[in-house]
């Protein structure tokens, strides 16, 4: 709670819509409080007036708050990072409650007073019956719209499914070579996925009846072309999105706490308007317990092995926003792999990286893999998938089309063959020829 109102403090602070946003009630409440001082209306009007500057400070600010806090909560993977820091859901949204409510109710009451102080009309109005009518009727509407904020981004409800305390056996693995079919033959599964389908709208399914296990330290490969489902696959694994049919779920006696739990997203669970410091230092809150209250040593953030593998030291006072793809990805990646996660799960690690940090990543891989962990890397890198995987699956047109053993494959050129499901495109028409007929048209009217 006390990590998710610090992040909340700071990203306010630093949101420039919603300081204008607070600005501008603000000074509409001074209005409206400046003009009942100035004309000293009658108690009706005086109600009128005070109900309005509550109305208008209370009702825009509230929601507003709550519904720009979780929507980038959704957006930069904060919500699973809370999930994965294995604390109920309840506190999350206690702590937005605290957020939004607390410092919009103290300053409805400063509002009350300075109305009192200012209004001689107000006076016995304000003490009576009636006065704590039309005080409270504003925060109660306050309320009501934040929690129907909450419901409007109901994504944040569903943290509340999948992700359960499963006891599962090993997993059937398809083909492989005989070390590596050996070393997951007794794994129990890590993550199961049963006959699972998925859409964002009920008659389209994304994915439909989808089944894979994965056994504890494989590194598995999920491949497939743009759109098909592959992200969506985490998000329902993760307990982001509630399966249509079927289930998936994270073992919970391979990994008792969501602890060991770390996603790699589109954003790189980064809160933008934090700097990379900040969002270590709002992890490292959410995963303190008191046997370990301090995860990581941020006093000596500069001097971490991982930190300084990826080299993003002179980068930790930073904004997010303000560094580059390549550099938010590689503190995204630092920033998770310093809690030590035991399953990792990531979305096209590779992308937007230098060539020397994809192979810092794929060296970090090799030695995580050896250890042990369990991976689950999207990717559309054939070539780092050749490198860390143990196995590959395919999705396509909804289903899961392909499951094999990377070293099933005689070598690389077989592997990319089988894998783009032999629909590699050569001597393709971009009508180039066209424009060129055109210019050497133009060239000849010349
Ligand atoms: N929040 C959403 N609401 C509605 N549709 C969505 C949403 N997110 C994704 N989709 C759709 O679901 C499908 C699968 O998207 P997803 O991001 O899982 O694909 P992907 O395989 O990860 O793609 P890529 O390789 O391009 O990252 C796509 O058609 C996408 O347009």
């Amino acid at each position: 709670m006390k990590a998710i109102l610090y992040k909340d403090l700071l990203q306010i602070r630093r949101n420039t819509g919603l300081l204008i946003m607070l600005i501008v009630a603000g000074t509409l409440s001074v209005l409206l409080i400046g003009t009942a001082a100035i004309i000293r209306p009658g108690v009706v009007l005086a109600g009128i007036m005070l109900q309005a500057t509550l109305i208008t400070f209370l009702m825009s600010v509230v929601p507003t708050c709550a519904m720009e806090l979780i929507r980038s909560d959704i957006g930069n993977g904060t919500l699973a990072a809370f999930k994965a820091s294995g604390r109920p859901n309840r506190q999350y949204l206690i702590a937005q409650m605290i957020a939004a409510l607390v410092p919009s109710g103290t300053l409805g009451a400063l509002i009350v007073l300075v109305f009192r102080a200012l209004v001689p009309s107000l006076h016995t109005v304000i003490a009576g019956e009636q006065g704590l009518l039309l005080t409270v009727e504003p925060l109660l509407a306050a309320l009501i719209l934040f929690l129907w904020s909450i419901f409007f981004k109901g994504k944040v409800l569903i943290m509340t499914t999948t992700t359960t305390a499963q006891s599962l056996t090993s997993s059937p693995t398809t083909g492989g070579t005989q070390s590596s079919a050996d070393r997951m033959a007794h794994s129990p599964i890590a993550v199961s996925v049963r006959d699972m389908t998925f859409g964002y709208q009920k008659s389209k399914p994304v994915l439909s009846h989808i089944s894979l296990d994965v056994p504890a330290g494989q590194s598995i490969g999920i491949l497939g072309y743009n759109g098909v489902g592959k992200t969506t696959l985490f998000g329902v694994i993760l307990g982001l999105l509630r399966p249509q049919h079927g289930d998936a779920v994270i073992n919970a006696d391979v990994f008792p706490s969501m602890r060991d739990v770390f996603q790699l997203t589109d954003s790189n669970n980064l809160t933008a308007d934090l700097t990379v410091r900040e969002n270590i230092r709002f992890r490292t809150m959410l995963y303190a317990t008191r046997e370990h209250p301090n995860p990581v040593d941020l006093a000596h953030l500069e001097d971490l092995p991982m930190v300084k593998a990826f080299e993003i030291g002179d980068h930790l006072d930073k904004k997010v926003k303000e560094l580059s793809s390549g550099l938010k990805k590689r503190a995204g990646i630092v920033t998770g792999m310093l809690f030590d996660p035991k399953l990792i799960m990531l979305d096209e690690p590779t992308n937007a990286v230098d060539p020397l940090t994809r192979q810092l990543l794929i060296e970090l891989m090799r030695q995580l893999r050896a250890d042990g962990r369990t991976i689950m890397t999207i990717t559309h890198d054939l070539d780092y998938c050749w490198s860390v995987t143990d196995r590959v699956v395919i999705l396509d047109n909804k289903h899961l089309v392909k499951d094999c053993m990377t070293h099933d494959f005689a070598d690389y050129q077989a592997f990319t063959e089988a894998v783009t499901l032999g629909r590699g495109k050569t001597d393709v028409d971009f009508g180039l020829h066209a424009g060129k007929a055109i210019s050497d048209t133009t060239s000849t009217t010349k």
